[in-house]
């Protein structure tokens, strides 16, 4: 059913930029995690993978439950690696109990965007814990495998059009893949933990030469040792992706303002917040010396 967001009366702004504060220094602080990525890009992935269980045609799954917090969820092998995010983040919890789980996985994918240099990302709170038997089953997270109809079939199940899909995947200027999570192997180069239209502009300017990895998966791999997942290249082998990808490598800021927006529809599927109820902009440390 409709998840009804319950905004906490006794909390203001103040108290959710003391949580935001918390994630940003202990980011900043554990910089050496991932060969100096840190870890900003698994925050990005755990508050898209609490959510990515959505499916609007039973209105099941997504971030309101907090369910990622038991093993059925984080154990999912969709989500191998991200026990790591759900570890950095227990101490944020133990400190700011007051919080729900599934504000405070989407409250750190929101700021670690903004912490990386990424716009910033509306946010409103009220997500309720639910009891473990309310957890998804295993299997609702996209397979890199996918060719372009997969992917806009698979986005189809939150109600995301081609822009929200191609926004969205520009999320993979972070970070890297990892062969003992995913199968796929990272790129030594690209692994960034500034967010940027790279992706975009890597994606339509690298020689890209589809190989197999040492896994055994096929991947695409450039000379500069970047890497793109085929679920990745096929935003390259559909027209209207096509024109998306391109409209991104040439215009940052209109990718920063579509990644917003996509961002926050991706946090908020399946809630139903107040009307009255505006979201939070947070501060990034830099603005708050
Ligand atoms: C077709 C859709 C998608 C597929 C198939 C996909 C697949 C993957 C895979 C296989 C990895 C590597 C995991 C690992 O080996 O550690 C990954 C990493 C990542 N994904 Fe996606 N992803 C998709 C969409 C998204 C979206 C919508 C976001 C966020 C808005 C996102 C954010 C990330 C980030 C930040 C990483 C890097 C994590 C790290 O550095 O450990 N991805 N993705
Ligand atoms: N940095 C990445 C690039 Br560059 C391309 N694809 C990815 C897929 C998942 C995570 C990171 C990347």
């Amino acid at each position: 059913g409709l998840n009804v967001a319950i905004p906490n009366k006794s909390k203001s702004i103040k108290d959710y930029q003391n949580v935001y504060n918390d994630i940003a220094e202990k980011i900043r602080e554990e910089d050496e995690f991932d060969n100096y990525i840190g870890y900003g890009p698994i925050l990005v992935r755990i508050a898209w993978h609490s959510s990515g269980t959505f499916d609007k045609n039973n209105m099941t799954g997504g971030s309101f439950g907090g369910t990622m917090r038991f093993k059925k969820e984080i154990n999912d092998p969709s989500n191998a690696g991200l026990k790591q995010a759900d570890e950095f983040l227990a101490p944020i919890y133990k400190k700011h109990s007051w919080i729900s789980h599934g504000d405070l996985y989407t409250l750190a994918g929101v700021t670690a965007v903004q912490e990386a240099q990424g716009p910033k990302i509306p946010w409103r709170p009220g997500r309720v814990d639910q009891p473990e038997n309310t957890t998804p089953e295993n299997g609702r997270l996209p397979d890199a495998t996918g060719d372009s109809s997969y992917v806009r079939n698979y986005f189809g199940r939150f109600g995301f059009n081609d822009t929200e899909i191609v926004a969205l995947i520009g999320a993979h200027c972070l970070g890297k893949t990892h062969l003992e999570n995913s199968g796929f192997e990272g790129p030594w180069g690209a692994a960034s933990n500034v967010f940027s239209n790279e992706f975009f502009v890597n994606l339509l300017n690298e020689n890209w030469k589809l190989q197999k990895n040492a896994a055994g998966n096929e991947q695409y791999d450039s000379p500069k040792g970047y890497m793109m997942l085929p679920a990745d290249f096929a935003l390259r082998q559909d027209n209207k992706f096509l024109k998306l990808v391109k409209a991104y490598a040439n215009d940052q800021d209109l990718f920063f303002n579509d990644f917003a927006k996509a961002y926050v529809k991706l946090l908020e599927s399946g809630i139903h917040f107040p009307a009255d109820q505006k979201p939070f902009i947070f501060k990034t440390l830099d603005e708050q010396e």
